[in-house]
């Protein structure tokens, strides 16, 4: 090689940000495993970068199709148990890779407490959601609407759904048991501006959250109807609920071509297209209030 040639430096390569929620459910009490895992193999990968020939190259397909099936075979435990059983994995297992980059951020949830107990199955995200306040007045007419935003939510199981229209662009399988999971935007108006909101706040945002625990959901626009009743049922001092729930889908990942079963335990959590479910819950009768609405962000 003479002087002056171009010759190839450090590389690695890999799968970034492999979303992979784990649900162990061995028995009711599930748990949940939620980490963003990236692996970068280094090694003797020079020929595919020179001149294309790819015949040292473990395609990042397979080290992400390896993550989910190690997720199913052996469980998560801590990240760097399950990130050193990756690395060795594909350093005893292909001569040319040499080492590598092994990362994970890991995606803490609490469980929803209900009743002052620890849900079975339903859980939300670590670290609290934005609160969010705002107040209108045009003259003597004051409007006080409180909310929230960003409190993502998951059930594990309690949650299907079925009986959607079939078309010809239809491809999506009806289930009677999935992942439900949702970042729950929440708005609501109150009655009296004068209310004693820090006393009732707590109240509105555990109920919300509590009954998204609770349903047994047949779809998330039927959670989040029941999330706004579970309000107006116990509190005559809202007059009415918006939500908007992203559905958070939770693909289970096909593990058959490894020879895995999946039954409901290793899902991709998608992050994008996603559904958009947005819905107002009022009392019958109770007279709309558009420009009220018209001056809280967030809902189509
Ligand atoms: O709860 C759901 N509501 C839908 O409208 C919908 N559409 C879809 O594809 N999945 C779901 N899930």
């Amino acid at each position: 090689m003479a002087v002056g040639d171009v010759v190839l430096g450090a590389n690695q390569y890999g799968k970034a940000e492999v979303r992979l929620v784990r649900v162990t459910r061995d028995t009711p009490v599930h748990e949940i495993a939620d980490l963003t895992v990236t692996t970068q193999l280094r090694g003797d990968f020079e020929a595919c970068h020179t001149t294309g020939d790819n015949a040292h190259v473990v395609a990042t397909d397979t080290q992400k199709n390896t993550v989910y099936a190690f997720a199913k075979q052996h469980g998560v435990g801590s990240p760097e148990q399950f990130l050193l059983r990756l690395a060795r994995h594909f350093v005893d297992g292909f001569a040319q890779v040499t080492g590598g980059r092994f990362a994970a951020d890991v995606h803490a949830w609490d469980r929803i407490a209900v009743d002052g107990e620890p849900h079975d199955h339903a859980f939300v995200r670590a670290g609290r959601e934005t609160r969010r306040a705002v107040v209108l007045v045009d003259g003597d007419d004051v409007q006080v609407v409180s909310g929230f935003t960003g409190a993502t939510v998951l059930k594990s199981t309690g949650s299907e759904f079925t009986g959607f229209p079939r078309d010809a662009y239809t491809t999506l399988a009806e289930t009677t048991d999935r992942v439900l999971a949702t970042s729950v935007t929440a708005w609501w108006r109150w009655q009296d501006p004068d209310v004693d909101v820090e006393a009732r706040y707590p109240v509105v945002r555990d109920l919300l959250l509590t009954t998204f625990a609770q349903v047994h959901s047949l779809a998330l626009q039927h959670t989040i109807f029941e999330m706004g009743r579970a309000v107006l049922e116990a509190c005559d001092d809202v007059a009415e609920v918006r939500l908007s729930c992203p559905n958070k889908h939770h693909l289970l990942v096909d593990l058959a071509p490894f020879g895995l079963d999946n039954p409901n335990e290793v899902f991709h959590a998608a992050d994008r297209p996603y559904g958009l479910i947005e819905a107002e819950v009022r009392r019958e009768g109770d007279p709309p209030v558009p420009h009220v609405w018209a001056a809280v962000p967030g809902f189509v």
